[in-house]
């Protein structure tokens, strides 16, 4: 029962924590578990179609990683399945099929484990990391996940570095240069820092942070960017007008991480201006939920939603209502904005097996019948569970 002295708001955003959270333990991580790994080969199946069957589809390096990490923290959910077998089962299948002699991980393999794209995408590396903290996480006393992360991490500093801040995609030099694989590769660095990682995490997710601040964040504007030439100006033309409010959320959500373990302003009003667009323009009111896209001015310029925008507008959310706990009506304009959002998502979860979930939101209110992305997981995982970390930290049942 919630106590009289929390909001309304925010007894709203906990009832709806608490519909998410039991279709994630009853439905969607059993069901993930059941049908999405795969027994026969190893590894975690790309999608599920809307029947529950696995499809055959070719598997990127990110979703092993990602699956990892979901099944890692499902404990912390509630969930009482076999946590360690299937993180295992998903770190096995990853390092044995991904993992180059190089010590980097390749983009994508076969159902079956085979190679069919040896290169390096800068994305990917950033879930191995993200992963390998995970598998740390898990496991404590084995050391190994932390010896391959540095590893990867001083082969990038080595090969990809660019003079500026931040990574180049590829070497020899493809452009744009993005400002995405960077979002991934905070986290990755905020992840091992709170494995007690060496002091490399915090140096790279510093650079980072201050490669958005200055580079990734149009100052005037106050939202990020996705696309860059060589030396980190916006793209030419519409690519360098592209402002998501996916990321917007997502940023702020790493931003105001980074404030809180450093005390950064800056990282904290940046956060802020980049919630506004997001929650603002960013939100179509009629269907209740984030779009994929709008350009600089912003107008929408991609009114489709996927689901995942949903699930960083809860993250942003409730971690901006922890951070303004001392200003009553703000924290509770964030904490409605998170049972908004929490809402929006479970419009996703609308499917004929439950515990799958749609993907793309058309403008029209229409879902596109297609199979359910396992990639999708670990979005909703992570929202879940910061909202529930953050309904906890204040003390909310
Ligand atoms: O497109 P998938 O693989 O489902 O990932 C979903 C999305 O994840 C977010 O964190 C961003 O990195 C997006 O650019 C990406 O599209």
């Amino acid at each position: 029962m919630s106590s009289p002295a929390f909001s309304s708001a925010l007894a709203d955003a906990a009832a709806v924590r608490g519909q998410l959270n039991t279709w994630l333990v009853e439905h969607a991580y059993p069901l993930w578990w059941e049908a999405g790994a795969d027994r026969l080969h190893g590894g975690f199946h790309e999608k599920l179609g809307l029947d529950g069957k696995p499809t055959n589809d070719p598997r990127r390096a990110r979703v092993q990683a990602r699956q990892v990490y979901a099944y890692s923290v499902a404990a912390k959910s509630g969930w009482n399945g076999p946590v360690r077998e299937a993180a295992e089962h998903g770190l096995t299948f990853f390092l044995n099929h991904y993992r180059r002699p190089d010590g980097l991980f390749r983009t994508k393999v076969a159902p079956d484990g085979g190679c069919l794209d040896d290169t390096v995408v800068l994305y990917d590396q950033a879930f191995a990391l993200f992963a390998l903290a995970a598998a740390q996480g898990a496991a404590p006393e084995n050391r190994v996940p932390e010896e391959m992360a540095v590893a990867v991490r001083q082969r990038l500093l080595d090969t990809l570095h660019h003079a500026q801040g931040g990574f180049e995609e590829s070497h020899p030099r493809t452009l744009p240069l993005l400002s995405n694989p960077h979002m991934h590769m905070l986290e990755a660095c905020l992840a091992w820092m709170e494995q007690g990682g060496d002091g490399g995490w915090r140096e790279l997710a510093e650079e980072i942070v201050n490669l958005a601040l200055t580079r990734f964040i149009d100052g005037q504007m106050g939202g990020l960017k996705e696309y860059f030439d060589g030396d980190w100006r916006p793209q030419a033309g519409t690519p360098g007008r592209i402002v998501e409010p996916g990321h917007q959320f997502e940023w702020a959500w790493l931003m105001l991480r980074w404030s809180a373990l450093t005390g950064s302003q800056a990282a904290a009003d940046a956060a802020w201006r980049m919630i506004a667009i997001g929650e603002g323009p960013g939100v179509d009111r009629r269907r209740g939920v984030a779009m994929n896209a709008l350009l600089d001015d912003m107008t929408p310029h991609d009114p489709v939603a996927r689901l995942w925008p949903q699930t960083e507008r809860i993250k942003a959310a409730a971690l901006a209502a922890l951070a303004t706990r001392d200003d009553a009506d703000r924290s509770e304009g964030y904490w409605a904005m998170a049972a908004a959002g929490g809402r929006g998502l479970m419009t996703y979860f609308d499917t004929p097996v439950q515990g799958l979930w749609r993907d793309r939101l058309n403008p029209d209110g229409s879902f596109v019948e297609e199979a359910a992305p396992a990639s999708s997981f670990y979005h909703i995982v992570c929202a879940i569970q910061e909202l529930d970390r953050a309904l906890a930290t204040i003390g909310h049942p």
